[in-house]
Formats: structure tokens, sequence, C-alpha cells
């Protein structure tokens, strides 16, 4: 008789993961970003990229000082390591399905096609059975066609505008950064959460407001289902309770805050001046003037997320390779990111990349789509919506047999698992890219036993031999 575990939450140590050095695939993706944001923003200088003893970092080099600023830390931080890029491997743009490349799993009356311009593949609604294959190809596409109501900017602009004590009304009095009313203020960022599993935590006594983010969230999601059906049409992929229930599903609006930053940084410069900081008048200056990451590289606690965003853009995804595009908003379309569970569901059958790492990938399977956003400071306000299409916290993402001791135990590793792990990693949000070491990962170790750092061992999801992906 076997017992049956539930993971729901458990720590990994692994600190040795995160002091690889820089590889050639890591500056080849600031660079990109680099030249993309340039040719953005052709009023900002190079030299905006460089900053002080980090300046070969660029973009990077500001968010891993941003980040030892915000810790508080003396000692430099571990360096970042990005996907490796697989040399063996034809670019990216060279492997464009064939026309009807789906022909045969589809009764369409129609050759599906998409096009990409931009880079990034844009598809009609009606065409969606292209996105299995345009997945294991792009980090990302658009939609269009695809009959969802207007994306309500007015609706974040409304909520994330009203006055300080409005906002502060709006927070979960469980404090959850899920629901309701949030900020970031050195990041210049704040956003408020619609969590159906919640209470609504909107303007108050607004009624409109309530039906229409309901509405873009339910027809929002109905597109992210709809698009899970396509990987459905052979075999179920996607467990079909996704389909059917929204489960853990949110959405989200966000402000990237121009004043907000501004605020911040006349108030660190402030500090300085009373003598009650040890940085540098000329870093204050360094920072006042810097382009901004307004979000730091990740990627997304979901199945699939769907974006929406106002001008400035500053929206950036990158494939397996490296390769980064630009992610800007599309008249009447919609962005689609695949999520942190998207490789576990395309696993090669009968493994998953929870415990048999890169093992379980194949050149079939979708992986989870980094992103960052950064907006020039002086670019003014950006806004964006995004839906995220989550299970249950208690869906089952693996199941397995192991022992412990000289008893056989079922353990299901759950959704929930997975999410609490996440946000115990300490300023990395990516999934990284490994095989875990089995050692690790047995069940009875206590969870977070002290001085344990939490790792991800989870998306094996890059390929090459330097393939770690972590920030
Ligand atoms: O603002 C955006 O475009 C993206 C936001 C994002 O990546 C997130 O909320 O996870
Ligand atoms: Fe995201």
């Amino acid at each position: 008789m076997r017992e049956r575990l539930t993971r729901r939450s458990r720590a990994d140590s692994d600190g040795d993961r995160r002091d690889g050095s820089r590889t050639r695939d890591s500056s080849s993706i600031r660079s990109q970003l680099k030249s993309l944001v340039l040719r953005q923003n052709p009023e900002l200088s190079p030299s905006m990229f460089s900053h002080g003893a980090d300046s070969e970092d660029s973009i990077v080099g500001l968010l891993k000082q941003q980040r030892i600023k915000d810790r508080g830390a003396t000692t430099t931080p571990k360096s970042y390591t990005f996907p490796a890029d697989n040399p063996t491997s034809p670019p990216v743009q060279d492997e464009e399905p064939s026309p009807g490349y789906f022909s045969d799993d589809l009764e369409a009356d129609h050759e599906p096609s998409f096009n990409t311009d931009p880079e990034l593949p844009i598809v009609k609604r009606k065409d969606l059975c292209m996105i299995p294959h345009l997945l294991t190809k792009y980090p990302a596409f658009y939609v269009t066609d695809h009959n969802l109501p207007h994306t309500p900017f007015d609706l974040a602009k409304h909520v994330l505008n009203c006055t300080d004590s409005e906002k502060e009304s709006l927070r979960d009095p469980q404090k959850s950064t899920t629901n309701g009313y949030n900020l970031v203020r050195d990041q210049g960022r704040e956003w408020w959460d619609y969590n159906p599993q919640s209470d609504f935590l909107g303007p108050k006594g607004d009624a409109a407001y309530e039906a229409a983010t309901k509405e873009y969230f339910n027809t929002a999601t109905q597109l992210l289902q709809d698009i899970c059906k396509q990987f459905n049409i052979v075999g179920e992929v996607i467990p079909k309770e996704i389909v059917n229930d929204r489960g853990y599903s949110s959405m989200r609006y966000l402000r990237y805050n121009e004043d907000m930053l501004e605020t911040e940084i006349n108030k660190k410069i402030r500090k300085h001046r009373r003598g009650e900081s040890s940085e540098s008048v000329e870093e204050h200056i360094k920072e006042q003037e810097s382009p901004k990451f307004t979000f730091e590289p990740h990627t997304d606690l979901d199945v699939f997320t769907l974006i929406d965003s106002t001008e400035p853009s500053g929206l950036y995804v990158w494939n397996k390779r490296g390769k980064v595009f630009p992610a800007k908003p599309v008249k009447g379309a919609v962005l689609i990111l695949a999520g942190d569970l998207m490789p576990c569901y395309t696993a090669i059958k009968g493994k998953s990349p929870l415990f048999d790492g890169k093992d379980a990938v194949s050149d079939r399977t979708v992986l989870p789509t980094a992103h960052t956003v950064w907006v020039p400071k002086g670019a003014g306000d950006r806004y964006s919506v995004e839906v995220s299409l989550r299970p249950k916290r208690n869906a089952v993402l693996w199941e397995r047999t192991i022992n412990i001791g000289s008893k056989e135990v079922m353990e299901n590793t759950t959704f929930w698992w997975l999410a609490t792990e996440k946000s115990r990693v300490d300023g990395r949000k990516c999934f990284m890219v490994d095989k875990a070491p089995e050692k690790k990962l047995e069940a009875e170790r206590p969870a977070g036993a002290p001085g344990e750092k939490s790792v991800l061992l989870l998306g094996a999801v890059m390929t090459g031999p330097t393939s770690k992906f972590s920030w």
C-alpha cells in the first residue's frame, strides 16, 4: 500500500548555481537590449548604458546595482547567467512552419497563416491552431481579430490615478500582493489586481468598473483557454481542468509611474545631501539620468499570459537562444506569453522538468517566456493590462513514487508548491535550466530549513552546456 504525499512547499538549497560567471550569451542579450532600446529611443545617449564598475553589464548592471542598494549589501552580488546559445541549431527566423503545417490536424476550411511584422508572429484567432508549433520557435505571439472588448486602459488609469488614500483603501486586508492595490516605489511601478478567488477591492461603489473588469477577465481567460485547446487536438496535453475552469487566474492593471520614480530619486538625493548616504552625488545624478529597468527579467507563474499596453513601449522578450524581440503594443492585437507551467505540460512523455531537468525537454517543449519591461525615464507613464491563466492551487503537476526509508510513497507536486518555491527565490524570478540533483529533492527534507536559500530547479528549459537561466 502506498501512502500519498502532496508536495506543497519546500525549499531547495543550491547556492552554487548562482555563481557562474557571465557568459558570451549574457552579453549578447544585453547588447541586443541596448541596441533595441536605442533604436526605439534615439534621443538616449549610448553612454547611458554605462554605469560605474558595471558598465559592461549595461542594463543588467543597473538592475544589479539597484538590488545591491535595495538590500544594503556591501559585496558584489553573484553574477547573472543567461540562456545558452545553441550554435548547432538553425536561426529562429529560418524555422517558420511551412504553410499548412497543421492542416492534417484540423478541419479548418482555410490555410492557417501568420505574419511576422513586427518580428513576433501575429496570428488571427481563427488560426490559433498554429500556436503549439509557433511557440516552439518564437517566445511570444500576438493575436488579432480576437473579439475581446477594448483593453480597459481607462479602468487602469482610473484606479491607478486615485488619491494615495483611496489607493490605500484598495489594499488587501491580508496584504496580498495579488489582490487589490500594491506598489514598488523605487521602481516606479504600481498595480491593481483582480483575483476572483478574493474579495473585490475595486473603487468603492463603482459597479461599472467591476462589471467591465470582470467582463475583460472572462473574455481574455476564454481566449487563453482556447489557446490551450490547440495543444489538445491529438491528446490531452494541457489538463482539461485548465481548459474548463479559470482556477486561480487573475488580472492586473499596471502603471509605470514617472512621478513616483522622480520622487524616489529626489528623496535619495536629499538624503545624500543630509549626509545620510555614503553614495556619491555623481552616482545619484547618473541614476537620475539613467534609463531604467522597471520590471526585472522574469517568467510568469501561469500557463499563459495575455498582455496589452500603452506607449511608451517597453516590453522585451527573448527566446531560448538569447534572441531579444521588442514586444511593442500592436493596434488591435494582444500579446501572449508562455508561462512557467508550459514546460511541465509539453515535456517529453513520462518525464518532468521538475525532476528530470533538461532531459524532459524536446524541441516540441514550450518554454516559459523570459521578459522584462524597460521604460526610459522621461518617456511618460506606461500602462499595461495583463491576464494570467492559472490552474487551481491544488492542481497536480506531477505524480511520482519515491522511497522514504523503506516506504514507497506516492508524491504529488502541486501548482501551489511551485508558486511557493518561486516566491521564496530572492531576486530571481526566472526558472533556471538545470538538471535537478535528485538527492536535493528528497521529500523528507523539512520545508524552509534554517539557512537555506531557495533556488528553483524547475525550468529545464535551455539547451547548451552553460544552460542555466538566472538573474
Ligand atoms: O507591463 C508589462 O508589459 C508586463 C508586466 C509583467 O511582466 C508582469 O506583470 O508579470
Ligand atoms: Fe511578467
